[in-house]
C-alpha cells in the first residue's frame, strides 16, 4: 500500500478540524475526497504533505512513518498540484515544469540533462509540448492547471495530491484535467484529489471518501458509494444520481427549488 492512514486526527494550534480518519491508497488508483465548503480537505492534504503535523494516528507513506522521512524524501515521494494560479513572473511553461525538479536537484545545482529530458516527457504526457516556449502568464487557466499537473509529474512522483483541480476551469478543461487524472493512474501513480463537484468521482476515481463533520462518513467504490443519501448528507440538499443511456458512469444532479 502506497499510503496508509489509520485513526488520523489533523488541524491547526488548539483546533483539531478532523479525527479518526483512516483510509489507504495503492498505485495506480484514484481517490476522491468531497466534503463540504470548510470541511477540512485542504488541511488533510497539507497534512498527508507533512506541512502540518499530524495531530494524533499515523501516515505511513510507501512503508515509513511520514514523521520519519525527512522533507526532500517526501517530496521525491509525493507532488502537490495547486489550484491554477496567477502568476506574477514570466518564467515559460518549461521553466515552470522543470521546477518540479527540484526535489531531485542538489541544493546548489542547476538543472541538468535528465532534468530536461523529465520536463519534456511530462509535458508530452500532458500534450502541451506546444505550450514549452510560451509564457506562463500568457496562457489559459485551463493549460496553467495542465502546466501545474506537468510540473508535479516531472518530479516523477508516485503520489499525486490535486486540491480542486478542476476548480475554476470551462467544462471541457475540467474533462480534459479528468481524463489526465485517468492516464496517470494508468501509468501506475496514485492520485488523492478533491472536488465540489461528486459527478467527477463518478467519471474518473476507482474510490470516493468524504468528510463531514471532521470525520469520514463514506469510503468505497464511486460508483456505489455516490449516493443521494451520502450527498444529502454532505450537502444538504437532494440530489438525483441516475445511469444515462451509453454512459459507463451514472449522472449526478442537484435538485434545484
Ligand atoms: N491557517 C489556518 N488556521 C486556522 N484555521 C484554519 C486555517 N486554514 C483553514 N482553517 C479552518 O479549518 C477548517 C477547514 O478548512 P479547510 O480549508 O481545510 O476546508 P476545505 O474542506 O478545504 O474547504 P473548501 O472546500 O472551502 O476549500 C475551516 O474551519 C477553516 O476556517
Amino acid at each position: 500500500m502506497l499510503l496508509h492512514v489509520r485513526d488520523l486526527a489533523f488541524g491547526y494550534g488548539g483546533r483539531i478540524v478532523g479525527s479518526g480518519v483512516s483510509f489507504d491508497l495503492a498505485a495506480g488508483e484514484v481517490l476522491c475526497l468531497i466534503g463540504p465548503n470548510g470541511g477540512g480537505k485542504t488541511t488533510l492534504f497539507k497534512t498527508l504533505l507533512g506541512l502540518l503535523p499530524a495531530r494524533g494516528g499515523r501516515i505511513v507513506l510507501g512503508g515509513t512513518d511520514l514523521s520519519r522521512l525527512s522533507r526532500s524524501a517526501i517530496a521525491r515521494m509525493v507532488a502537490a498540484v495547486p489550484q491554477a494560479h496567477a502568476a506574477f513572473f514570466p518564467f515559460t511553461v518549461r521553466e515552470v515544469v522543470v521546477m518540479g525538479r527540484a526535489s531531485r536537484i542538489g541544493p546548489f545545482a542547476a538543472p541538468g540533462p535528465s532534468d530536461a529530458a523529465a520536463a519534456e516527457k511530462a509535458l508530452d504526457a500532458l500534450g502541451i509540448g506546444h505550450l514549452a516556449d510560451t509564457v506562463y502568464t500568457e496562457i489559459s487557466g485551463g493549460e496553467r492547471q495542465l502546466a501545474l499537473i506537468a510540473r508535479a509529474l516531472s518530479g516523477e512522483p508516485r503520489l499525486l495530491i490535486m486540491d480542486e483541480p478542476t476548480a475554476s476551469l470551462d467544462f471541457g478543461n475540467q474533462a480534459r484535467v479528468l481524463g489526465q487524472i485517468r492516464r496517470l493512474a494508468q501509468a501506475g501513480i496514485a492520485v488523492l484529489f478533491s472536488t465540489h463537484d461528486p459527478g467527477h468521482a463518478l467519471l474518473c476515481a476507482d474510490r470516493l471518501v468524504a468528510l463531514h463533520g471532521g470525520r469520514l462518513v463514506a469510503d468505497g467504490p464511486s460508483a456505489a458509494t455516490v449516493t443521494p443519501a451520502l450527498l444529502r448528507l454532505i450537502y444538504g440538499i437532494d440530489v438525483v444520481v441516475a445511469p444515462v443511456p451509453g454512459l459507463a458512469a451514472p449522472v449526478c444532479v442537484p435538485v434545484v427549488d
